[in-house]
């Protein structure tokens, strides 16, 4: 059994896929916070910008196998483009979806024809057969998948120093501001004023900026 909190196609909005056309997948729950105001203040994460509770979203719902699962992420990409020429793309997100993905699932997608994209805290394991990993870690949360595609650090996290990250086994390093009121437009440009300088003084990092907010998508 899968629980979905909201599934959409739209454009990847952050990192180095972005612009891409993609069915994302929010996976419902996390390991580093409920998903709670009343427990943001003491969580393992508490700067999240998404509601990732329930399975209540747009196409949301829980699904029973990863066949039922996968016919329908397959069908939102089916429904909205002409898709001759492009590669499917399907990224897992949540909440954290590595407390669901699975080589079932993986199985399900491959077998439509999909490439598959995650984007995770790093705290699990990614399982093998993910084509493009995505690790963004939190805090002083431990790193457990130290490789992958890109890294793609929030910034700035009190006490995270991105150096602490620059060694590890990845293609791309971004910072990626932090939008520390989420929902509402950004008018402190501090975090944003970091990364910059932050990349200037580092060119192995490079800015990540959440276009799909920009672009005022999902
Ligand atoms: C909502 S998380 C879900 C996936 C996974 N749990 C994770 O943390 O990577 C998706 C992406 O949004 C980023 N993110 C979350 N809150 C943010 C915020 N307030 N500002 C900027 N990026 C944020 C995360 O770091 C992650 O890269
Ligand atoms: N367009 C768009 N791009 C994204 N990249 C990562 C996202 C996420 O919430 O994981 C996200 C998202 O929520 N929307
Ligand atoms: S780990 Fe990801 S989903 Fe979980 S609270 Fe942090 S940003 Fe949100
Ligand atoms: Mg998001």
């Amino acid at each position: 059994m899968y629980s979905v909190k909201e599934a959409f196609y739209t454009l990847q909005g952050e990192g180095a896929q972005s612009g891409r056309a993609s069915v994302f997948c929010r996976f419902t729950g996390c390991n580093l916070w409920s998903g709670r105001e009343v427990d943001r203040a003491r969580a393992q994460c508490t700067f999240c910008d998404t509601d990732f509770i329930g399975t209540d979203g747009q196409n949301g719902g829980r699904f029973a196998d990863a066949e039922a699962l996968a016919t329908h992420l397959a069908a939102l990409w089916q429904s909205t483009s002409n898709s001759a020429g492009a590669r499917r793309y399907v990224v897992f997100t949540g909440g954290e979806p590595l407390l669901q993905l699975d080589p079932p699932l993986l199985e399900a997608m491959h077998a439509r024809d999909f490439e598959i994209a995650v984007e995770t805290n790093g705290t699990l394991p990614v399982p093998s057969d993910v084509d493009w990993i995505c690790v963004s870690p939190k805090g002083d949360n431990a790193l457990i998948q130290t490789r992958g595609d890109e890294l793609k650090l929030v910034h700035p996290q009190p006490g995270v120093d991105p150096q602490r990250f620059s060694g590890l086994d990845f293609t791309h390093f971004f910072l990626q501001p932090i939008d520390p009121a989420p929902g509402r437009i950004a008018t402190d440009r501090a975090p944003m004023a970091s990364v910059v300088d932050y990349c200037l003084r580092h060119p192995q990092w490079r800015l990540s900026l959440q276009t799909h907010k920009i672009a005022g998508i999902d």
